[in-house]
């Protein structure tokens, strides 16, 4: 555990009693004895209503903005905001100069594209540690977070961690929402990688010019140093165009045709459980191959192989470490039972995700290709009928299920699905997730695939405000292995 003085409070504000302290917590609910609590405004209560009960619980200090208090452990400093990125550096001893950061920005892939990185960085003998939506540390080995990219204050703390442990590079996913919150702030990304933008969070953002603003803010000098993009996505490539950082394009050959230096591919081919594509960079020309499903997982590896070699790792080792990547926990997970019938578990809980797996899998599937999903509640509804749309255009047969209702009613979110599908097309609504696998499981044939999309690696249900234990990995081993017993 690292203990700090106040010095580096002290060169800001002035005298301040001598005391050691813990760790900065912006959350009251996490305080514990001698930590320092610093009050935030936020969008739904106030730190600052938090004060006393972070005393209560031990806080040797509180910062704060706003306020008059009597107890001397209360410091107002009114330019909290602006001197927090830079107090929290200091804290913890101004880890990230230690590291070297890349911050991975997207609608999807983000968590993919990371664990990618530190998995390749890993095999190039480089220590390397992640941060995102499945927690935080070595990519096989994490702890979770309660958000895919936490607030500086938590981020500096974890990076005094990650150097303690003589981690060097740390891939970190970057969320829109912690970009207009300002999560970020007072980072410096090595490089920044922008996978692809499409449909989501416009519950957040209001509009998609809106949401493409926020992740573009991390492609600017004061945020990163150089920018790995995908062109073949048009914001993308729009990014591209006007970007003020140094680019390192990536994607398909014709996209990347008015690009200098793209690391581009041609021709993917899935092969039983494997993908192959040819890789070009100025002129030379390699075999990828990738034991992973889909042409999006290629997009993910050269986004990966890209971003470590705009870093100065050689390319022909990069491609070849490729070839032993690992997916990320429940995204593609394959698991055949001896009918011959295949249940995939991934995390696609978008309408692009959603159609990029069926696709995917269309390609590896000898009969019917099957889907149950849902869509989370309390959460952007816009995209639930482009989701049932997909799933219709794609599928043999659908299941619509509950994915996590929230407070919402779980049967409407089914009928918001299905308001973008057919009256009579095949599909059939079960709101019980378990009872709707175990159904599609028991219509499937031999050479069947079942998509199982959007809850991924989650281990719980949130339905109302509370959390059911739900494991869709651990449900769906357990099915296999009832019905091959
Ligand atoms: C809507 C939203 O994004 N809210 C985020 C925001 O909370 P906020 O500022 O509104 O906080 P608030 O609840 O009003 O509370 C204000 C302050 O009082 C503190 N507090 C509150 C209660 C209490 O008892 N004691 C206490 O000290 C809070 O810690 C906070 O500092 O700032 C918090 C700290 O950074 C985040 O944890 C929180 O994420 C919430 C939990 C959330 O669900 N966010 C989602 C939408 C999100 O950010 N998702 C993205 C991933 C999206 C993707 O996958 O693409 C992510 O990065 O996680
Ligand atoms: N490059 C991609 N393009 C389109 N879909 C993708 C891509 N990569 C992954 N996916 C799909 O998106 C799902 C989520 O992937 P991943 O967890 O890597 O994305 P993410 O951006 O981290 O998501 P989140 O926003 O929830 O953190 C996968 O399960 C897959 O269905
Ligand atoms: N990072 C995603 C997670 C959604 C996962 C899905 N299971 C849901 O609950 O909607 C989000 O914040 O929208
Ligand atoms: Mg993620």
């Amino acid at each position: 555990m690292l203990v700090n003085s106040l010095h580096w409070l002290g060169q800001i504000v002035g005298d301040v009693p001598s005391v050691l302290l813990n760790h900065l917590r912006i959350d009251s609910r996490l305080v514990s004895q001698g930590d320092v609590f610093i009050a935030l405004p936020g969008s739904k209560t106030d730190g600052n209503l938090y004060i006393q009960q972070a005393l209560e619980s031990g806080a040797a200090l509180v910062l704060t903005s706003t306020g008059t208090f009597a107890d001397k452990r209360v410091l107002v400093l009114p330019r909290l905001a602006e001197l927090l990125p830079e107090l929290a550096a200091s804290f913890y001893g101004k880890p990230q100069q230690h590291l070297l950061l890349v911050g991975v920005t997207g609608t999807n892939g983000k968590s993919s594209v990371t664990s990618f990185i530190a998995q390749l960085a890993e095999q190039l003998g480089v220590k390397s540690a992640v941060v995102g939506t499945l927690g935080y540390g070595a990519w096989q080995h994490l702890t979770p977070l309660n958000n895919t990219t936490p607030h500086f204050i938590d981020l500096q703390r974890i990076f005094a961690e990650f150097v303690a442990s003589g981690v060097r590079l740390v891939a970190m996913e970057v969320s829109s929402h912690a970009l207009v919150q300002q999560r970020v702030a007072g980072l410096h990304f090595a490089a920044a990688v922008f996978t692809n933008l499409s449909r989501d969070h416009l519950d957040y953002h209001g509009s998609m010019q809106a949401y493409a603003e926020a992740k573009a803010q991390l492609f600017v000098p004061e945020q990163s140093t150089l920018a790995v993009i995908n062109v073949s996505d048009d914001t993308g490539y729009a990014y591209a165009k006007s970007c003020q950082v140094p680019v390192y394009p990536y994607g398909l050959t014709e996209d990347c045709a008015q690009f200098t230096h793209a690391l581009s591919y041609q021709d993917s081919a899935p092969k039983q459980a494997t993908t192959h594509c040819q890789v070009s960079y100025d002129g030379q020309s390699f075999a990828l191959q990738l034991g992973l499903l889909g042409e999006f997982n290629v997009q993910n590896a050269l986004a990966a192989i890209s971003c470590l070699h705009a870093l100065g790792q050689p390319l022909p080792l990069l491609i070849q470490a490729a070839a032993s990547l690992k997916p990320v926990a429940g995204r593609m997970e394959q698991y055949t039972l001896k009918t011959g019938v295949t249940i995939v578990v991934d995390y696609a809980h978008t309408p692009d995700a959603l159609k990029q797996t069926l696709l995917a899998l269309r390609a590896h599937c000898a009969n019917h290709l099957r889907c149950v999903f849902g869509c989370g509640g309390d959460r952007d509804k816009g995209k639930r009928p482009l989701m049932g749309q997909i799933a219709e255009q794609l599928a043999d047969h659908v299941i619509l299920t509950s994915d996590n209702p929230r407070t919402e009613d779980p049967l409407s979110i089914l009928q918001d699905i299905a308001a973008g599908m057919h009256p009579q097309g095949n599909y059939t609504l079960e709101p019980d997730r378990r009872l709707a696998i175990k159904l599609a499981l028991i219509e499937a044939q031999s050479g069947d695939i079942i998509l199982v999309a959007g809850k991924g690696h989650e281990t719980e249900q949130i339905i109302g405000t509370t959390a059911h234990v739900y494991d869709e990995r651990a449900y769906v081993q357990q099915l296999v292995a009832e019905m091959e017993s």
